[in-house]
């Protein structure tokens, strides 16, 4: 499965694992440790033969309970072990002081405002604090992470959290600000080289690269293994309230583009889909050419660009395949989409807010597929509401976050309490179509809640693709997607997922460099490697 769990889902899924006996805390705790030790001799395999020195911070929960069975482990493979630990062991559950007692028997514990005295470390391990974590975390935290590091002397000591950062909320992927006073501060302190959790990676895993810079996801028993294979993505039901994680290996995506589109079956280009593109004034083509390019190239089996008379000239001379019609006034988009093979409509790119105002309704005015996107959202920042009461469930908008403060104010207010994801949904709901809420963690909502994050995060991480039109490229990729379907079959956010994802893995494939119009002729030798 590719969904991503939320704390609460997680207590649920270990609570579940545990009353129908799969396994009990211990086992989860004893799996959870050595699955960190794993990745760590697996990360930095070249510190393993020296009897590398690790200090291992153990708080007064189960996270702690998991950081001395890392501190068992690593000794008794021959690393130097120091425990300090912060709590109580009168206080620990069972689980977390059996496993208190089995480190005792190997070394002491000691207390966490005592990390200043030592050998100089190679590694640190944070196991203070998980998903329990209930409010900003004490200053002690901070400042024994400062003494460790202060004991390092020169080069980098190795950060490890165990499950997520002491201080980092895992649901909305932002740090609960303490006694340091702002989240850089403590990103600074506490940016993990490695960050190990289980069963399933949590939404603020792959929100932000604060939760750390190398994430690994550990198998402990409790259900149905987190896979990243496009097939699991496929077979993940898109339920109400799910939450997906669409970053799949480029391996095997070649089912999940023609399951999106299926376009193995289509005999001729109607079958593909008609995508109109509506453009902006004379001189302000450009971002609907491009999106119309996109749409193409990513499977439509037609696109038409609709232009102002006097623009003719200009698009003319730079198109061959993608057609153009004229459309002044509301009335003759009504007019065209009478015609029902054109599948999908996109508005924004260059549009301008005029022909947005007069063009968005008259499209709306359709249940028919509909990218809006840039402009087309703009128009509309001082009356939303007049937008959302156009708005139908085979609509799709595609904002970054200028454009979703202007669209929804309140909701970007709220949305350093909320999170993204819950923020993205909230829109959704209120506009009542899916919104993809851009950004380098891209957050895609339906408004029966049903969810799916983009994380370009990481190995992924495509900073390059912040250039002039990437966004009217990647409303002509979901149009594009949106066209292969066949209205009643419909899958909006399907469409989405696939768009995102391919606009993401063609910036990769080019690399530093990347103009817009690169990304879709990126497409042919991406999809030879899906295997499309
Ligand atoms: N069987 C399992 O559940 C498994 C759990 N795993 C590991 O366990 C943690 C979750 O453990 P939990 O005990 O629920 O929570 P934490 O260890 O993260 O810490 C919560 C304790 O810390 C106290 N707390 C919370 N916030 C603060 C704070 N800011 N300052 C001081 N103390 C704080 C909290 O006390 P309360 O006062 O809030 O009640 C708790 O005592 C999970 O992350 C995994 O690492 C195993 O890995 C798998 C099996
Ligand atoms: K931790």
């Amino acid at each position: 499965m590719s969904e991503l769990l939320t704390v609460a889902q997680m207590r649920e899924a270990e609570a579940l694992a545990m009353r129908e006996k799969r396994a009990s805390g211990r086992e989860l705790m004893e799996r959870a440790g050595a699955g960190v030790v794993e990745a760590i001799c697996g990360h930095w395999p070249d510190l393993v033969p020296g009897a590398p020195h690790a200090v291992v911070l153990c708080g007064p929960g189960n996270n702690g309970g998991d950081g001395f069975v890392v501190a068992r482990l690593l000794a008794q493979r021959g690393w130097q072990v120091e425990v300090f630990f912060m709590g109580d062991a009168e206080r620990l559950s069972a689980d977390a002081r059996a496993m208190h007692d089995e480190w005792s028997a190997l070394g002491p514990v000691k207390h966490i405002d005592d990390t200043g005295t030592g050998e100089r470390p190679d590694l640190l391990v944070d196991a203070v604090f998980g998903i329990g974590l209930s409010r900003p975390i004490p200053a002690e935290v901070p400042a024994a992470v400062a003494a460790v590091r202060s004991r390092r002397g020169g080069g980098a000591l190795k950060l490890v959290a165990v499950d997520c950062p002491s201080g980092f909320d895992v649901d909305r992927g932002q740090y609960l600000a303490g006694p340091v006073t702002s989240a850089e501060d403590l990103g600074e302190w506490m940016t993990p080289d490695l960050c190990v959790t289980f069963h399933r990676p949590k939404p603020g895993h792959m929100l932000s690269e604060g939760a750390g810079a190398v994430l690994k996801v550990v198998d402990i028993g409790i259900g149905t293994p987190f896979s990243t294979d496009p097939a699991a993505l496929v077979a993940t039901p898109k339920a109400p309230d799910a939450l997906r994680l669409i970053s799949p290996d480029t391996q095997g995506t070649g089912g999940w583009y023609n399951h999106v589109t299926g376009l193995r079956a289509a005999r001729h280009k109607y079958e593909r889909g008609h995508v109109l593109v509506l453009a902006g004034g004379v001189g302000q083509g450009g971002a609907a050419r491009m999106a119309a390019r996109a749409a193409l190239r990513v499977g439509a089996g037609l696109v038409s660009i609709g232009v102002p008379q006097a623009a003719i000239a200009e698009h003319a001379a730079q198109l061959n395949a993608i057609m153009l019609r004229v459309v002044i006034e509301g009335h003759d988009l009504r007019h065209m989409l009478e015609d029902e093979r054109l599948r999908c409509i996109v508005l924004g790119p260059g549009l301008g807010m005029r022909r947005a105002a007069m063009l968005v309704p008259a499209a709306l005015s359709v249940r028919r597929a509909c990218v809006l996107d840039a402009d087309a959202l703009t128009a509309f920042a001082d009356h939303p509401a007049r937008l959302f009461e156009m708005l139908h469930d085979r609509a799709i908008l595609t904002p970054h976050d200028g454009e979703f403060r202007r669209l929804f104010p309140d909701i970007t207010q709220a949305m350093p309490e909320t999170g993204r994801i819950e923020a993205a949904r909230a829109a959704a709901a209120r506009a009542g179509c899916t919104v993809l809420l851009k950004g380098a963690a891209t957050v895609i909502a339906r408004p029966d809640g049903c969810a799916s994050i983009h994380s370009a995060l990481r190995e992924r991480a495509v900073p390059w693709l912040g250039t002039a039109g990437a966004g009217d490229v990647l409303a002509g990729l979901i149009a594009g997607l949106l066209a292969t379907s066949e209205p009643e079959a419909l899958d909006v956010l399907g469409a989405a997922e696939l768009g995102t994802w391919l606009h993401v893995e063609a910036a990769r494939t080019f690399g530093p460099g990347l103009i817009a119009e690169d990304l879709p002729e990126m497409l042919p030798q991406l999809f030879r490697r899906m295997g499309v």
